[in-house]
């Protein structure tokens, strides 16, 4: 897992690697430009490009300055710096820098007004007026300076957050910032930058390591976490050579109707391909044909009301129930039928999570540790509306933990709160992911997983993450074309194969 700090928590990261590294802290600001310079090298070689730095006088300023030089440095000939004294004292990090690039042959412009900007003619712009500094959205010279920079429309790099963007706070409306087209931040990425609102001020964005005490980190506990490939690898479990298909569970997907049986569908497929021992789909009569045809390895129960009395719930090891369920009176009797019998952690999606807003009674009956998979207008439902996701996180992380509930939020970095008050964001997933049937995928993989006798949690992280990485392996190169779901679900196995290599 990587660690997302708060500002706040990474200034004393920050502190505390001065000390017990130790290392000066201008040697530190020194490491962090290297970082910033390296990424940047990767991306644009072109040693011709023209190249504005537009600096503060806090330490964000003071990265800018050394990058300037380590531009130059590097066979970067046509950088040029403007300094914004805009108000704020200077830090002594970004004194000493200044003191450094004037000894370069780097042309150097110091303004007190944004008015003194004229038009920009580089190729691309490199923002260093703000960081993690920010305490208020910007006005005066700040707010017209990053104006009159978005409106060049040239490239813009970051250096760590694009100027006057909120990290890890709540964005206050219309705040103005900086647009940028990459960001080259320090460390982890911060919070804002996983949550759709960071659009368009973050449109791409890559963290550099820049050596911060790793213990340390550990130390704060911060509930954010961000999943990475080997988290899940560490999860995964390889089929054992003597074993048989009782030796990966059962899975029940109550799902369907005749209009929407494809979400069913879709959901048990998955199921099977993410390795559950067995399916069975408890769906309506009028289904059956299209699942025998669809897929010959998923078993039917037929959902007519004398069946609700001969399940032997017991033989099943895991269970979701929503895609496609419709919210009529069935789907409430279905329901409070899941839910009296069946005693462990289950998955509760699409309709089953709507029914359950509408029927707040039924939210005690959902056994420890199930998991609700809502997309934001699910969520919404059940919850309440939200002005911004940054505030559906705290909702999640909150509900998650009253309710000793995992809540799989979906998203571009799916979010997934934990009983223990822990937040995790995903790493896979794209746009090409965003079309309807995809849910009930995700669905059927995190339920195989738990019938299979994955813990809830391994279940949801591992789910998600495999499911995401599916879909990233199967889009095009630019993500912008649409993935099918039923091949998302296909591609499981060879996900996992790769996973467990
Ligand atoms: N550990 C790391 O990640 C490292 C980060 N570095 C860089 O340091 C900045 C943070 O620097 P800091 O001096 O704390 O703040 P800023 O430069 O972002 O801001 C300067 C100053 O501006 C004032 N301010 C805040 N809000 C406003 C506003 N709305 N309008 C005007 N002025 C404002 C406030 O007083 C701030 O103190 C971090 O982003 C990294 O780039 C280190 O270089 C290496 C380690
Ligand atoms: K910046």
């Amino acid at each position: 897992m990587r660690t997302i700090l708060t500002s706040g928590q990474i200034r004393q990261a920050d502190e505390y690697t001065i000390t017990h590294e130790p290392i000066a802290s201008v040697d530190l600001m020194e490491r962090a430009a290297r970082a910033f310079v390296d990424e940047f090298a990767k991306r644009y070689p072109q040693k011709k490009l023209t190249i504005a730095l537009y600096c503060g006088t806090g330490n964000n300023g003071g990265d800018g300055l050394a990058i300037a030089r380590l531009l130059y440095e590097r066979g970067y000939q046509e950088v040029k710096v403007t300094v914004a004294h805009f108000g704020s004292r200077s830090t002594n990090d970004f004194d000493e820098n200044l003191r450094r690039l004037r000894s370069r042959p780097i042309p150097l412009k110091e303004i007190s007004s944004a008015v003194e900007v004229g038009t920009e003619d580089s190729d691309i712009i490199i923002d260093a007026l703000l960081g993690t500094g920010l305490n208020k959205p910007i006005s005066g010279d700040f707010e017209l300076l990053v104006k009159k920079l978005n409106d060049i429309r040239k490239p813009v790099v970051s250096v760590d957050i694009p100027t006057g963007f909120f990290a890890d706070e709540e964005i206050p409306e219309n705040a103005a910032c900086i647009k940028s087209e990459l960001t080259i931040t320090f460390q982890q990425p911060k919070i804002n930058f996983l949550l759709p609102e960071s659009f368009p001020a973050v449109k791409e964005w890559v963290a550099v390591d820049i050596g911060l005490d790793q213990q340390f980190i550990q130390q704060l506990g911060s509930p954010y976490q961000y999943i990475q490939a080997e988290d899940v690898k560490a999860m995964l479990k390889k089929r054992e050579r003597f074993s048989n298909k009782g030796s990966y569970g059962h899975a029940l997907i109550v799902a369907g109707q005749p209009e929407t049986m494809g979400a069913a569908l879709l959901c048990s497929a998955a199921c099977v391909h993410a390795g559950a021992g067995l399916t069975t789909a408890y769906i309506p009569q009028s289904g059956l044909f299209a699942l025998n045809s669809y897929m010959p390895e998923i078993m039917a129960i037929v959902r007519d009301p004398k069946s609700f009395t001969q399940i032997s719930w017991s033989k099943f090891s895991g269970l979701a129930i929503g895609p496609g369920l419709g919210q009529d009176d069935e789907a409430l009797t279905l329901l409070k039928l899941v839910t009296a019998h069946f005693q462990k952690p289950m998955v509760v999606d699409a309709d089953a999570l709507n029914v359950l807003a509408k029927y707040k009674e039924l939210w005690r009956f959902l056994p420890k540790g199930s998991i609700l998979t809502p997309h934001m207008k699910e969520f919404d439902r059940l919850f309440g509306e939200h002005k911004n996701w940054r505030q559906r996180v705290e909702t999640a992380r909150q509900w998650a933990q009253e309710r000793e509930l995992f809540i799989v939020l979906k998203n571009t970095y799916t979010i997934i709160a934990t009983p223990e008050g822990k937040v995790y964001f995903n790493s896979t997933g794209n746009p090409a992911m965003a079309t309807g049937g995809m849910g009930d995928v995700l669905t059927g993989v995190i339920s195989a997983l738990l019938s299979q006798n994955y813990t809830p949690a391994e279940a949801c992280l591992a789910g998600v993450y495999v499911h995401g990485l599916a879909g990233d392996e199967l889009a095009l190169p630019d993500q912008r074309h649409v993935v099918l779901p039923h091949k998302v679900a296909e591609h499981v196995p060879v996900v996992l194969t790769k996973l467990m290599a």
